[in-house]
């Protein structure tokens, strides 16, 4: 955003905010709910309406008498500009949280790579490599819950503290590791630091940071997740030509951005809004102070204290989740933050980008180190988008992007299928059937087309090529030890493989590669910036303060369900129902994914974190209904005394 137009924002919201406060009538109790009317300004200036009404405008109604004139507006709204100016601070604390980001991003995707060494060294079954690979997910998925109730009980910063210090202890067990054993228990503690770190960051980064950067700064980490993933495959590439001990130093590299991690919160700060609720009110006011600059922090101190002071009031009985579920705001809330986590992993990301190397092996990359070093294109693609997300969504708010961004997803895995789909009906024909030397009579040797043959885990299709055409093509078994070549044959031993004799394992030679080429990339262009870091963001803003933690490690928790989920499923997929079915599947739960989102997810952008429960007042999957009520903004004051419930009766507070 230019200067100049964020000039012009400031003035009209600004004005907009404290004419909004000539509209608050003061009554004698009760809780008051305003409905602005909108108006061209606010609807114009609503990404930022909440951000600036929190800094230094004044809560008591009577700042804005009847008397004030538009000069008056304008005056205020000026020099409240001038204050507005948004500490360094805060991009400090954002950047050390989101070290979390990069080393969720980095821990779950240098596996792969490492994974390639390890099974030689270790001499890994395919159990094992398995066990290796899900066991950080499926901590995490454990931990993000337990998170929750650490994250209330201790706080953010020592929650970030103890992630750190797990992916560090972690890295050091896994680099040092004598055995598999041990490499798996080092597997786990990283796993614990995951989840942990994976449901903290973006809460405390949202809780520190002015609603008009809120989305940016929360989006960072996931920037730093993809950061993380492009990082780890370069990594896995420049190790992977160190036969010996190559693993170590791709696994042990993570000590590094999590000793940082730790070292820099021991001197950051607990969130203010953690320490209001513990009643830590001093320290709380410092640490806001700090935060905000020179900024008045007045109001912004009252507004969060009031809603505290509300939930208290309001009681409620029993454990968190059972408070949150009974209460209908905050059920409706988990529900669509639950719901935008599963829908992220239901659309594929993570078999898309571990099936990567293969789809640019279908495309005529037959060198394996050259596959590696492309799939590092992919995770770079996939990070390079998500900073368009970062750009995007505080300008076109949370529910547009990620709606475009479902959309295009649900698109581009139609033409991944489709491509798939060409691929498998112009699968070459078996023509060569070599004598198996063991004379075992393997289930390859009965395929007649390569489709089935790659469908099976246990064969491969080798094959000649010349200029334009195959030659004896064969079906023949994987080796056991390594998939990259046959059990026996021509295709058995890289000397034994005279020019051109190809061993395809896990795909078919296609002249459709092109089509599924252009799905990846669409793919990744499409998912990146919106489903990617938006159910994070989202989910960081949803809930009202008392729920958050809870909130937070429940839907955490399901993005590493489901994540665990589509990877352990997916080979199983393609292997029932083909490639292309599987990328139809995922496909159409992007769709329903679509309408979930079009119907419940409602616009969060720029309100204040304690505006946002009152989104969920209404009915469930009511939003789709409700665009065109973007530019209105519904506030609550509390005025000492009883509560009453947002009514119709509140509309007649409108002017
Ligand atoms: O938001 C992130 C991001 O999109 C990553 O690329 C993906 O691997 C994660 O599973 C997801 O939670």
């Amino acid at each position: 955003m230019s200067r100049k137009q964020v000039d012009h924002d400031y003035n009209l919201r600004s004005m907009s905010n404290l004419m909004g406060e000539r509209r608050k009538k003061v009554s004698d109790g009760g809780e008051r709910s305003l409905i602005k009317a909108p108006s061209n300004a606010s609807i114009s200036s609503q990404g930022a309406s909440a951000g600036a009404s929190t800094a230094g405008a004044p809560a008591a109604p009577a700042a804005a008498s009847s008397s004030t004139t538009t000069g008056d507006l304008e005056r205020a709204a000026r020099k409240q500009f001038q204050q507005d100016v948004t500490p360094g601070f805060v991009y400090v604390l954002a950047a050390f949280s989101a070290l979390g980001g990069f080393l969720f991003g980095y821990d779950t995707g240098v596996i792969s790579g490492a994974m390639l060494l390890l099974k030689r060294e270790l001499d890994l079954s395919a159990l094992w490599q398995e066990v290796l690979i899900s066991s950080t997910v499926a901590a995490a998925a454990l931990s993000a819950l337990l998170g929750g109730f650490l994250n209330g009980l201790f706080g953010r910063r020592v929650c970030i503290l103890l992630a750190s210090f797990f992916f560090a202890v972690g890295g050091v067990v896994m680099s040092t590791a004598p055995g598999k054993e041990v490499l798996l228990a080092g597997r786990l503690i990283v796993g614990v630091g995951l989840g942990i770190a994976s449901m903290t960051v973006p809460v405390y980064i949202a809780e520190a940071s002015p609603p008009h950067l809120r989305g940016q700064l929360v989006t960072v980490n996931t920037l730093f997740i993809t950061g993380g993933q492009f990082t780890a495959s370069l990594v896995d590439g420049a190790f992977s030509y160190l036969q010996r001990d190559g693993w170590r130093y791709m696994l042990g590299l993570s000590v590094l951005p999590a000793v940082l991690q730790f070292v820099g919160f021991l001197f950051l700060p607990e969130s203010p809004r953690w320490l209001i609720q513990r009643g830590l009110t001093q320290k709380a006011r410092r640490v806001l102070s700090q935060i905000r600059g020179n900024q008045n922090i007045d109001e912004e101190y009252d507004s969060i204290k009031n809603s505290i002071d509300e939930e208290e009031d309001s009681g409620g009985e029993g454990p968190v989740i059972w408070r949150m579920l009974t209460y209908p705001p905050t059920r409706r809330a988990l529900l669509v933050g639950c719901g935008l986590q599963m829908f992220q992993q239901l659309s594929g990301i993570n078999t898309v980008m571990y099936y990567s190397a293969t789809i640019l092996q279908m495309s005529g990359v037959r060198d394996d180190r050259l596959a590696i070093w492309l799939a590092g294109l992919t995770t770079f693609t996939n990070f390079l988008f998500t900073l368009l997300g970062v750009w995007l969504v505080e300008r076109v708010g949370r529910r547009k992007l990620t709606l475009g961004s479902i959309v295009g997803t649900c698109l581009s895995l139609s033409l991944l299928a489709i491509g798939f789909l060409m691929t498998a009906q112009h699968s070459p024909p078996v023509t060569f059937h070599p004598l198996d030397p063991s004379m075992a009579n393997s289930t390859c040797s009965k395929y007649q087309l390569c489709e089935p043959c790659m469908l099976d885990p246990g064969c491969g299709f080798c094959y000649r090529e010349n200029a334009s055409a195959l030659l004896a093509s064969s079906c023949v078994p994987v080796n056991k030890a390594s998939t990259e070549r046959a059990a026996w044959g021509r295709c058995s031993n890289s000397s034994l493989m005279r020019d051109q004799t190809y061993w395809a394992y896990n795909y078919c030679p296609t002249s459709y590669s092109w089509l599924v080429l252009l799905g990846l990339v669409l793919y990744l262009a499409a998912f990146a910036p919106g489903m990617g870091p938006m159910p994070w963001t989202i989910n960081s803003e949803i809930y009202p303060l008392w729920a958050r933690s809870t909130g937070n490690a429940c839907a955490a928790g399901v993005n590493w369900t489901f994540n665990i989920l589509v990877s352990l499923t997916f080979l199983h997929l393609a292997q029932y129902f083909t490639y292309y079915g599987a990328f139809f599947l995922y496909s159409s739960l992007a769709l329903l994914g679509f309408f979930f989102i079009y119907g419940c997810l409602p616009e969060t952008k720029g309100r204040r974190l304690e505006e946002i429960e009152a989104l969920f007042e209404n009915q469930l999957c009511s939003c789709g209904a409700s665009d065109s009520d973007e530019g209105r903004q519904v506030e609550y004051i509390r005025v000492k005394g009883s509560n009453y419930h947002l009514s119709d009766n509140d509309a007649s507070d409108v002017d």
